[in-house]
């Protein structure tokens, strides 16, 4: 349950890295500290920042380097991996075309999925089938968001270790028919900055991306490092943000991770408004379920919540299928 905090604290995860190998890792002192912080930090902000976490450096500054290339590119050029239904939803949208609560968001974005080959999921997978939509220009681009989304996808499993525990279970709480074969979104945001004449349209309003929650389980942001921009929604109601600190990724607990939680940890609102002048980038890191994974409360978190209230079981599938239709206005 989120409170009325005032700032998203800094977990340093080395201590849980190091250790995730061994099944006895929460007899480790180190690993012990860190799922105390992991629980702190869902409890009351559902964000928190992760230091520590062994991708490095270089690649992180690259993955923004690289999209800066991309969106500085002409439309005409961009538009050629246009994101269309027939290709399950992955691909290029202009600023404008994402909507949030019924109003376009001023970004531009590459959306790409964990690939869905046809008939895998039955009737639940069809409106996700399909290939991501690379573009050929810059000419490394696939090779290096391939590259660093696999690291990501290993850096959220060993989070979720730690959520794991945190939560009361074991660290395996989350593998097998929960999320062992974790399906993935990546999202490569572009926000024009105030009054930016580079881009295609002029802002219609200043929202890049208007109050949501995330859908599965973990989120990992590398945002631009020069311009605080992501804010996060406490209980009071008061915007927070969650300004860029060099090193590290802004973490966030997803709808999924919710359900599992019985409301122990919310899946926080936030929202997105660049008012520099600058172009700013974002590449945001979607840990999730299983595609087909049926998702209820935690027999270990009903018995912490008293059972009194209980969220309803979802289909994550389903949850997305609901979300990436209604999320475009083509
Ligand atoms: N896969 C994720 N979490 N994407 C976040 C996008 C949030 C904006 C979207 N229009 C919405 O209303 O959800
Ligand atoms: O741009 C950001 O910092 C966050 C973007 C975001 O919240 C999202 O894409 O879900
Ligand atoms: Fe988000």
């Amino acid at each position: 349950m989120a409170t009325d905090f005032k700032s998203i604290r800094i977990i340093d995860i080395g201590p849980l890295l190091a250790k995730c190998d061994d099944p006895k890792m929460a007899e480790d002192p180190g690993v012990s500290k860190v799922v105390k912080e992991l629980d702190q930090a869902c409890r009351e902000a559902g964000f928190f920042y992760v230091k520590g976490h062994g991708i490095p450096e270089s690649l992180i500054k690259e993955v923004k380097d690289i999209t800066h290339k991309f969106f500085d590119l002409p439309y005409e050029e961009k538009i050629k991996i246009k994101l269309t239904p027939a290709a399950g939803y992955r691909g290029y949208q202009r600023i404008g075309e994402n909507i949030t609560k019924d109003t376009p968001d001023m970004h531009e974005a590459i959306d790409c999925y964990k690939e869905i080959k046809e008939g895998m999921y039955g009737a639940l997978g069809k409106t996700m089938e399909g290939c991501n939509q690379w573009p050929h220009n810059p000419p490394n681009f696939k090779t290096l968001m391939e590259e660093y989304v696999s690291l990501c996808t290993d850096l959220s499993r060993k989070i979720m270790l730690g959520i794991a525990l945190a939560l009361g279970g074991t660290p395996y709480e989350f593998e097998g028919e929960r999320a062992g074969n974790a399906f993935w979104v990546f999202r490569i945001i572009g926000y024009p900055g105030i009054s930016s004449a580079k881009n295609q349209e002029k802002p219609e309003n200043d929202i890049g991306c208007g109050a949501h929650t995330d859908y599965g389980l973990l989120t990992l942001v590398n945002q631009d490092d020069d311009i605080t921009a992501l804010q996060v929604r406490n209980l009071a109601g008061e915007w927070i943000s969650a300004p860029p600190i060099p090193g590290s990724f802004v973490c966030n607990i997803g709808d999924m991770l919710k359900i599992y939680s019985n409301g122990l940890y919310e899946s926080t609102l936030h929202r997105v408004i660049n008012n520099s002048p600058k172009y700013r980038v974002c590449v945001a890191f979607f840990y999730e379920t299983n595609f087909d994974a049926a998702v209820e409360p935690l027999d270990i978190c009903k018995q912490r919540t008293g059972e009194t209230k209980q969220f309803g079981r979802a289909v994550y599938g389903e949850h997305l299928v609901n979300k990436v239709t209604t999320n475009f206005v083509m």
